[in-house]
C-alpha cells in the first residue's frame, strides 16, 4: 500500500469514526430507562409518575421524588388496560416488550451510507478507466502519477535531429547542470525552467532526456495529466514529493509532460473552477518560485497548447524561456531518419533523402515508425534486409492513417498552399513597417493551419497607425490573392486570414474612430468577459442606419486591402512563383532564403 492510498483509507476512516461518535452523543442524549409495566403501574400507585405522555405503542412520562422533583424519564410499552387489570389482580410481574432500536437505527444510516459510497465508488472508476488510468478497488487513490527517475537517460543529442534551433538554445542548460557553483559566478542569468513548445511527437521528451543524458544528471518525469486527482490536496503533495526527491538528487532536471493539463490558466475550467488542478498548479508555483536556482535543479516541460497555459506560469522566474520544438522540413526528416536507420538492417538501395521527400508533414515520432514499419514489411518478408521498397509501402501505410488525421496534403493541395503562404511574406517584405518574415512554412501546423508565416516583430507595439493597420490587412490578404492570381479560384484556406482581417476593419470603424464618413466615434462597446471568457457584444447605441453604415465601411477597407495585395502580387509575379516552387521544395524558408530571393527577382 502507498502513501495515497493510506491518506484516502484514512479521510474514510476518520469520516466513519466522526459518525459513529455522533450517533453514540446522540442516542445518550435522548437515553430513557426503560421498565416494565407493571413497574410503572406500582410507580403510579405511590404517585411517583408524572408529565405522562401516551403514544400508540408506548407511554412516556417522568418518575419523580416524593418531594416533586424529577428523577428521570421512563418509558414503557403500552400493554392492552384489560389485560394489564387481570395481571394484576394476580400478582404478576410483567411488561410489554420494548424493541432494542439501535441496531435498527444503524442500519438505518449505514445501509444508505453504504449504497452511496458504493455508487460512489462506481462512477469514480468509471471515470478513472475513461481516463486511462486504470481500475481495481480502491484504484480513485492509487497513485497514477508515478515519479519515473532514470539517474541516466543515455540520450544523447545526437539522438534528437532536425530541430538545431532547439539544441542550440538548450545547450545552454546543459552547460549549467555540469556545474552550477561556476556558472552563476560570472553573473550569467540561470535560467529555471524551460518549456518545450511544439505539435506531438516532434522529440519533446527526447531533447528533454538528452539534456539530462549530456549534463549526465538523472532525469525526474511525470506527466501533467497525472497530476489530476479526484482528491482535493493530492496532487499538490505530489509536487512537492516530486521536488524534494529531485532536490535531494540535485543537480538534476525535472520534465513535466503535458503543462497544459494542470496549467491551464485559472478560472477557465468548463464548470467553474476546478479545485484540486488550481491547487497543484499554485504548488507548482511555489515550488518553482522557493529554490534556489545555484541547487542545479532545472524544470522543462513540455506543452503543445502554450496558448491556454496559465500566464502565471510564463512570468520571470518560471518558465520564462520557451523552446520552439516544430515539425521537421525535409533536410529534418533526412536527418531524423538516418537516426532511426541506424537501429535497422539496410539494402544498399536505401535512400534517406529520397524517404524524406516521401513524406512532408511528417513528425520525429511518425518517422520513427516508418522505419519500424518497414522494418516489419522486410521480416515478413523474409528478407535479409530492409529495402526502399519496404520504405515506400510503409509511407503509403502511414500516409492513409496521417491523411484521415488531416496531416499530410495532397501535391495540388501543396502547391496552393506554396503560394498562398508566399503571397503572405511577399506582401509582407513589399509593404513599408511592417515586421520582417522569419520564417515561411507549408508544413501543417497543428489544426487549421496548413502552412504558416511568421513576422518577427522588430519592436514591441501598443500604438499602430491607421497606415500599420492597413498595410497589416494586405498582409492578412495576400495568401488569398495569391491564390486568386495564380489559380483564378478561391479556396477554404483563407478563413482565419480573412476573419482576422475582418476584426481588424471592424475595431478600425468602430473603435479606432478611422472612417471618415463614420467620424471620430466609437460605436462598439465591447466589454470584457467575466474571468476571461468572451460575453455576449456589447449593447449597440446606434441606429440601423448606421449599422450599415459600418458594414459598408467594414467591406470598403478589406476590399481595399485586398486589391492593394492583389496590386503588389501582379507586379511581383516572378518572385511569387519562384518563390512558391523553392518553398515546394524546400517546405520551409528562412529569412536568408527570403532576402536572396529579393535581391535574385530585383537584380
Ligand atoms: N527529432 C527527433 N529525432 C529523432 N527521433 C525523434 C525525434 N522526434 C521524435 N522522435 C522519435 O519519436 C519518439 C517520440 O517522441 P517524443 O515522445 O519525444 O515526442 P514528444 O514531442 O514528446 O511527443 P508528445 O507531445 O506526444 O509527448 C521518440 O522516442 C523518438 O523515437
Ligand atoms: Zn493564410
Amino acid at each position: 500500500m502507498n502513501r495515497e492510498q493510506q491518506f484516502n483509507l484514512g479521510y474514510l476512516l476518520v469520516a466513519l469514526l466522526g459518525i459513529l461518535m455522533l450517533q453514540h452523543l446522540w442516542v445518550q442524549a435522548t437515553q430513557v430507562e426503560t421498565i416494565p409495566y407493571s413497574r410503572f403501574e406500582q410507580l403510579l400507585e405511590e404517585g411517583r409518575v408524572d408529565h405522562i405522555v401516551i403514544g400508540s405503542n408506548y407511554i412516556t412520562g417522568d418518575i419523580v421524588r416524593p418531594d416533586g422533583s424529577v428523577e428521570r424519564r421512563f418509558v414503557t410499552t403500552r400493554v392492552d388496560p384489560a389485560i394489564a387489570r387481570t395481571l394484576s389482580e394476580h400478582g404478576v410481574q410483567f411488561t410489554g416488550a420494548v424493541e432494542d432500536t439501535f441496531f435498527r437505527d444503524l442500519l438505518s444510516w449505514v445501509v444508505p451510507a453504504l449504497v452511496f459510497f458504493g455508487l460512489w465508488l462506481f462512477v469514480f472508476r468509471r471515470i478513472a478507466e475513461k481516463q486511462g488510468l486504470g481500475s481495481g478497488f480502491l484504484s480513485i487513490g492509487k497513485s497514477k502519477a508515478k515519479v519515473y527517475v532514470e539517474a541516466d537517460t543515455g540520450v544523447k543529442f545526437d539522438d534528437v535531429a532536425g530541430v538545431d534551433e532547439a539544441k542550440e538554445e538548450l545547450r545552454e542548460i546543459v552547460a549549467f547542470l555540469k556545474d552550477p557553483k561556476g556558472y552563476g559566478r560570472l553573473g550569467a542569468r540561470i535560467p529555471k525552467g524551460v518549456l518545450l513548445v511544439g505539435p506531438p511527437g516532434t522529440g519533446k521528451t527526447l531533447l528533454a532526456k538528452a539534456v539530462a543524458g549530456e549534463a549526465g544528471v538523472p532525469f525526474f518525469s511525470i506527466s501533467g495529466s497525472e497530476f489530476v486527482e479526484m482528491f482535493v490536496g493530492v496532487g499538490a503533495a505530489r509536487v512537492r514529493d516530486l521536488f524534494e526527491q529531485a532536490r535531494g538528487r540535485a543537480p538534476a532536471i525535472i520534465f513535466i509532460d503535458e503543462l497544459d493539463a494542470l496549467g491551464r490558466a485559472r478560472g477557465l475550467g468548463p464548470v467553474g473552477g476546478h479545485d484540486e488542478r488550481e491547487q497543484t498548479l499554485n504548488q507548482l508555483l511555489v515550488e518553482m518560485d522557493g529554490f534556489d536556482p545555484s541547487e542545479g535543479l532545472v524544470i522543462l516541460a513540455a506543452t503543445n497548447r502554450p496558448e491556454i497555459l496559465d500566464p502565471a506560469l510564463l512570468r520571470a522566474g518560471r518558465f520564462d524561456r520557451q523552446v520552439l520544438v516544430d515539425r521537421p522540413d525535409r533536410r529534418g526528416r533526412e536527418a531524423i531518419l538516418r537516426v532511426h536507420m541506424k537501429k535497422v538492417k539496410l539494402a544498399e538501395d536505401v535512400d534517406a533523402a529520397k524517404v524524406a521527400e516521401l513524406t512532408p508533414g511528417f513528425s520525429g515520432a511518425d518517422l520513427a515508425n516508418l522505419v519500424n514499419e518497414a522494418a516489419l514489411l522486410a521480416t515478413r518478408r523474409g528478407a535479409e534486409a530492409v529495402t526502399m521498397d519496404d520504405f515506400t509501402r510503409a509511407v503509403e501505410r502511414i500516409v492513409a492513417g496521417l491523411e484521415k488525421k488531416n496531416r499530410v496534403l495532397n501535391p495540388r493541395e501543396r502547391e496552393v498552399v506554396a503560394y498562398h503562404e508566399m503571397g503572405h511574406a511577399l506582401v509582407a517584405m513589399a509593404l513599408p513597417g511592417t515586421d520582417p518574415v522569419h520564417k515561411v512554412s507549408i508544413i501543417p501546423r497543428g489544426i487549421g493551419a496548413l502552412g504558416y508565416t511568421i513576422q518577427r516583430p522588430t519592436e514591441d507595439r501598443f500604438l499602430m497607425t491607421r497606415e500599420e493597420l492597413e498595410n497589416k490587412m494586405a498582409v492578412l490578404l495576400g495568401g488569398r490573392a495569391a491564390e486568386h492570381l495564380v489559380f483564378g479560384h478561391l479556396s477554404t484556406g483563407a478563413a482565419d486570414d480573412l476573419a482576422k482581417a475582418t476584426e481588424i476593419a471592424r475595431s478600425m470603424v468602430t473603435r479606432y474612430g478611422m472612417d471618415e464618413r463614420l467620424g471620430f466615434v466609437a460605436y462598439d462597446e465591447t466589454r470584457p468577459g467575466f474571468l476571461g471568457i468572451a460575453q455576449q457584444p456589447g449593447e449597440r447605441h446606434y441606429s440601423e442606419e448606421t449599422a450599415r453604415e459600418i458594414d459598408r465601411a467594414v467591406r470598403a477597407l478589406v476590399q481595399g486591402a485586398f486589391e492593394r495585395a492583389r496590386a503588389i502580387l501582379e507586379e511581383r509575379r516572378g518572385q511569387l512563383e519562384e518563390g512558391a516552387r523553392l518553398l515546394l521544395a524546400r517546405e520551409t524558408l528562412g529569412e536568408a532564403d527570403l532576402k536572396r530571393l529579393m535581391e535574385k527577382a530585383a537584380a
